[in-house]
């Protein structure tokens, strides 16, 4: 039986129940979902509230943490009273104190004994594949809104102890293709979702061929991911944070220190191979010069062109895995692209166009594959960092897909505007981590 009691998160006088709290602890990053029941005074005006029958109204947040302050988590979790309904008395158990969260990710491993030690909770594991693949499927089968529909969402700051609750309107779509700066939305037809290829960029990548709601296998993966990203690039540049070494990349070119076709091919284009002269010919290829040190490089240039390499090293093995088993769909997640717009382009180009294009003319000369160049789409999620946490939250007792639904259909008031996010600026107005879903849980 779930134990549901009132705490105040939002610093105001209404009280939020907070029911069920997920985690994913992964290597860089520590992802909490968790559910909030509406209160009797909601928020949102009735008149665009859906009846759903038989559910629980109320709010999925978001929260991360990085791994290596977990205390912070564990702080935040116990000052917000997040386990008070947080997880679920084994059955048998009720009357004792012997309750558990559902717990993802390596983490859940190697920090089990200090969740007990500090927070008295056990950690419920999760297989991390299991749950990105359910929390993929899951967000990908929330329903599009189009135009004329809006979904409410409120913003929670994850500063400790600081709760930020603030409605504002957005459309509600979760995929989306991004390719030269423009982002498009896009209708994913549930009965034509199976098969594609999940790209998980976390600390390392993983690669996993979905078939189905449980049905997928893992087929491939690296090493160089976000870890290497950001771990390289704090040594290469001295910067303190992750939100640092990628603002740097705004302003940097990576034509100071990667090598391109023209470098090498006197400024023109290798056509007969179907190289441009400005394709990197080779990543930091200029770093070599024996008159330059790493002080004579710009930090900006430097994150640019780590950004570009590893991108596109996820890129093109993304494309060749989907085209190893004919997939045409690839959805990359992971906090590594915090829909960093220069990373999400990179990976797109590299995925749809693989800049090795001879590699691409051999294979299909060898394979046959069952597509042509160019026509795997890259696709990215709004909640990419969270698909283990939904996952794992999603693995209490009853949850299937069905049993939460994203309460979704609310006629848009009729002055209010559209496209909420086209001017969107990743490093200024975080969706990741601080966005949450109105939804229903069914059961609960
Ligand atoms: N604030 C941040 N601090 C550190 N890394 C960040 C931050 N924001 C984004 N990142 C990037 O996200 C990556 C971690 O992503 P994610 O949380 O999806 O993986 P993880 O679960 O920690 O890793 P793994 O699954 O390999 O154990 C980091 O390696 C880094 O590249
Ligand atoms: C080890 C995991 C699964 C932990 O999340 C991840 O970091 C990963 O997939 N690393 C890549 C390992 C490899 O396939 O080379």
């Amino acid at each position: 039986m779930e134990h549901n009691r009132e705490v105040e998160i939002d610093g105001s006088s209404n009280p939020i129940q907070i029911s069920r709290l997920a985690l994913d602890i992964g290597g860089s990053l520590i992802k909490l979902v968790y559910f909030s029941r509406n209160s009797g005074d909601d928020e949102d005006p009735p008149k665009y509230k859906v009846g759903v029958s038989n559910g629980v109204n109320g709010r999925l947040h978001f929260a991360k943490f990085e791994t290596a302050k977990i205390n912070d988590c564990l702080q935040f979790i116990s000052a917000n009273k997040l386990l008070l309904g947080g997880g679920f008395q084994h059955q048998e158990n009720c009357t004792n104190d012997r309750s558990f969260i559902k717990a993802t990710g390596g983490g859940a491993y190697k920090f089990s004994e200090l969740f007990k030690e500090k927070l008295g909770i056990s950690l419920e594991k999760e297989d991390e594949m299991d749950c990105l693949v359910t929390g993929a499927n899951f967000l990908l089968k929330v329903p599009f809104l189009g135009r004329g529909y809006c979904m409410w969402y409120s913003y929670v700051t994850v500063e400790m102890h600081i709760y930020i609750l603030e409605k504002k309107e957005a459309v509600n779509q979760e995929a989306f293709t991004y390719l030269n700066g423009s982002k498009e939305f896009v209708q994913i037809d549930h009965n034509d979702l199976y098969p594609y290829l999940l790209v998980n960029i976390g600390s390392g990548v993983s690669m996993i061929k979905v078939d189905g709601d449980g049905k997928f296998e893992r087929v491939s993966g690296t090493s160089v991911g976000g870890g290497t990203f950001w771990g390289l690039g704090k040594l290469l540049t001295k910067c303190q944070s992750f939100d640092e070494l990628l603002e740097l990349s705004h302003r940097g070119d990576n034509r100071a220190i990667d090598t391109l076709v023209g470098d090498i091919y006197g400024g023109m284009d290798y056509s007969k191979i179907g190289l441009l002269s400005t394709t990197i010919a080779s990543s930091f290829g200029k770093a070599t010069s024996h008159n330059k040190d790493l002080e004579d490089y710009k930090p900006e240039d430097i994150s640019r062109s780590l950004l570009r390499m590893i991108s596109n090293n996820i890129g093109q093995i993304s494309y060749l895995n989907a085209l190893r088993f004919g997939l045409k769909r690839i959805i990359f997640g992971g906090f590594f692209i915090r829909s960093h717009s220069y990373t999400m382009d990179t990976i797109a180009v590299a995925v749809h166009f693989c800049s090795c294009v001879d590699l691409h003319i051999l294979i299909m000369n060898t394979f046959q594959p069952v597509w042509s160049k160019g026509e795997a789409k890259a696709m990215f999620l709004r909640h990419e960092g969270f698909l283990g946490a939904l996952g794992a939250f999603m693995s209490y007792e009853m949850h299937s897909l069905d049993d939460l639904v994203v309460n979704q259909m609310m006629p848009l008031p009729v002055n209010a505007s559209l496209g909420a996010d086209t001017n969107y600026d990743p490093l200024k107005g975080d969706l990741n981590g601080t966005e949450s879903i109105q939804c229903c849980v069914y059961r609960a």
